[in-house]
């Protein structure tokens, strides 16, 4: 490198030194001895560029650095290297960085610090390595990777593989998540445009999701072992997916549930709205324009059309004979469906969940449900005290109080969904008060656990009737 440098110096020193010459010539010599002084500086200019291509060869031949270029496109194509690299560099020690640029690319978002340098070293098992950003005024970006030779091997087989991960895996945790919903297909420009999207920007956690803490844990850890489970299900041959069915009554998290798996994993959404969808094939056509790391979601399965309840029952016969077969060319259909989740699903698509939720598990086709369909099913329930906990600690922040003994008893005894238990612990007027809060939810309590009572003496009364 500092031979390089050097050549370039003399190159440059050379050359304004022929010009003082040239310049002295004109004025003293004769006409004739000029254009003789002139060829015979010329052709020492065309011996020296000679000279100097012989000694950039040298230089490469012998200096014991390497290179290699990462240019932003490779014919025409965007290299996703370059931008894993640019992730990557992005990252490494801003801390340690002493110029830096601050940008604020959206108002919900923070000031990002990124380093401002144009060379950055970095290390790896021991050896150095130094990344340079390329800009020329034309053409197009590229990063510049310069080591010794000595590490050749180390860098080309193991570092540019590991900062290309790195750069991905850090820009898919930084990933704005959107959620998707689909257009009519009369919106539909040929394969465009068939679902809209917004950034996802719901704060459900499952941290601040009321349940059972055991159960909680269960998902997320069966989650987690998705998420990191490639090799696993390549191993095993089997599609990398997996199928959540929600199911309780309204108001107990299941929808909350969804966006706290979103949140956790940094997966899309996809909201799949079916009574917008005509027929089977425009089914396959938006199932087909997911992407992978996405969660697919069918809310309130039980209420689409033409997959459950009574006709399912009166078809079961038929249904069981044309599973697979697209028959209806005007519906979605259960076998459309199954299709989606078994075949087609399978092939093109990597990396996704689907989700479904219903309040009615009972009016389910059992074989929608079935495991491997969906590989977990998920019981949300009324609020338990443990849930009710989690809540106080959420809207309160409260971890004990003397009522609590109250609300438990009164919990054992009545069915009331968490939303219900939400709404009287929020601040009214953005104003905290624990005990009004604990009053109004022990007074809900009270109404709830009274009424049900008395709908349970008029169910007795008309067995008494009737009976
Ligand atoms: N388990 C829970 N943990 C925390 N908050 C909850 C929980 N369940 C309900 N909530 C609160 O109640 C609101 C409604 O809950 P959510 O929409 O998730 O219920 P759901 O089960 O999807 O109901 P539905 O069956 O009517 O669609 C949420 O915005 C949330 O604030
Ligand atoms: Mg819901």
């Amino acid at each position: 490198m500092m031979m390089m440098g050097d050549t370039f110096g003399s190159i440059g020193s050379s050359i304004a030194s022929l010009f003082f010459v040239w310049a002295t010539i004109q004025q003293i010599f004769p006409n004739h001895l000029k254009i003789a002084i002139k060829e015979f500086i010329l052709s020492s200019f065309q011996q020296l560029c000679f000279a100097q291509r012989v000694s950039d060869h040298l230089t490469n031949l012998f200096s014991p650095y390497v290179e290699i270029n990462f240019p932003e496109s490779d014919e025409y194509r965007y290299n996703h290297a370059f931008s894993a690299i640019e992730t990557y560099l992005g990252s490494k020690a801003t801390e340690k960085s002493k110029l830096l640029k601050g940008s604020q690319v959206k108002e919900s978002k923070g000031l990002v610090l990124k380093r401002d340098e144009k060379k950055i070293r970095d290390e790896y098992k021991g050896a150095n390595v130094w990344w340079e950003i390329v800009t020329p005024t034309e053409g197009e970006r590229s990063y510049k990777l310069t080591f010794h030779n000595r590490a050749r091997s180390l860098i080309t087989e193991s570092y540019i593989q590991y900062v290309l991960e790195e750069g991905k895996s850090i820009k898919a945790k930084k990933k704005q998540t959107k959620l998707f919903t689909n257009n009519p297909s009369s919106q539909w420009v040929f394969s465009q445009n068939m679902w809209r999207f917004i950034d996802f920007e719901h704060p459900a956690s499952f941290e601040t999701l009321a349940m059972d803490p055991e159960k909680k844990e269960e998902i997320m850890n069966d989650l987690t072992a998705f998420r990191n489970g490639k090799d696993y299900y390549k191993k095993i041959g089997k599609a990398w997916k997996r199928g959540y069915l929600l199911y309780g009554p309204p108001g107990t998290g299941k929808s909350t549930m969804i966006s706290a798996m979103a949140n956790f994993l940094n997966y899309n959404i996809y909201d799949l709205e079916l009574t917008a969808i005509k027929n089977n094939s425009e089914l396959r056509k938006l199932l087909t324009a997911t992407s992978s790391k996405s969660i697919v979601v069918i809310e309130d399965i039980d209420c689409s059309v033409d997959l459950t309840g009574n006709r399912i029952k009166k078809d079961r016969n038929s249904m069981e004979r044309n599973r697979g077969q697209d028959k209806d060319e005007n519906s979605v259909t259960l076998s459309g469906l199954l299709n989606f989740i078994d075949g087609i699903w399978s092939a093109c698509g990597q990396e996704r969940i689907v989700v479904f939720t219903t309040n009615h598990l009972e009016k389910l086709d059992p074989a929608l449900i079935r495991r491997g369909r969906m590989d977990m099913h998920i019981e949300l329930s009324y609020c338990t005290y443990e849930a009710f906990t989690i809540l106080a600690k959420n809207y309160l922040d409260l971890d004990d109080h003397p009522l609590f003994g109250k609300i438990k008893s009164l919990l054992k005894e009545t069915e009331i969904s968490p939303a219900d238990v939400a709404e009287n612990l929020m601040a009214r007027n953005h104003q905290v008060d624990v005990e009004g809060s604990l009053n109004n939810l022990i007074k809900a309590l009270e109404k709830k656990k009274n009424s049900q009572m008395s709908k349970d003496e008029k169910k007795n009364n008309k067995f008494r009737i009737f009976g």
